[in-house]
């Protein structure tokens, strides 16, 4: 899923945050990626881990907001349904149908552009299953 740098708002007022005055007229970022990169938060933070997601996993976020890939509150992404479906949808007739190798040797990372991605082309062989 590609994630922004954050969820983004202009101060409307001044703000104390986390004990620092924020003056009205500032941007401030909530860094969503940083989360999830945060062990205290994602136990293995690193490691693709689906399985923190199901109820009563050790590896679940240890704070209810800390999963925000669509922001929350009144502003959040309206499309966010359409998003899963539309993931869900995709991956679930990939798999069905092919069996993915990664044949990579390098080491990958995530880079900022815009949105985050893979730090090189992914080199993928798709086997069909049939
Ligand atoms: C993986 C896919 C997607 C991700 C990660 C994503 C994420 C986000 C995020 C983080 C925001 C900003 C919310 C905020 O500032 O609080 C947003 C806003 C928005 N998204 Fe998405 N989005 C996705 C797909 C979609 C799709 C498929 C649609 C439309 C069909 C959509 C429509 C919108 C709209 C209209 C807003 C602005 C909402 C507002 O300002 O009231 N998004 N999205």
């Amino acid at each position: 899923m590609p994630v922004n740098v954050g969820i983004v708002r202009r101060l409307t007022r001044d703000t104390v945050l986390g004990g620092y005055l924020i003056p009205r007229g500032w941007q401030v970022v909530a860094p969503t990626m940083l989360m999830n990169h945060e062990e205290a938060i994602f136990p293995r933070a690193n490691e693709f881990l689906p399985g923190r997601f199901l109820r009563g996993s050790i590896y679940s976020p240890r704070h209810n907001f800390a999963f925000l890939p669509f922001s929350y509150g009144p502003r959040m992404c309206i499309g966010r349904r359409i998003a899963y479906q539309e993931i869900f949808c995709l991956v679930v007739r990939v798999m069905s149908e092919f069996n993915l190798e990664y044949h990579g040797s390098e080491e990958v990372h995530l880079i900022n552009r815009l949105s985050y991605g893979p730090s090189r082309p992914l080199t993928l062989t798709f086997r069909d299953r049939r």
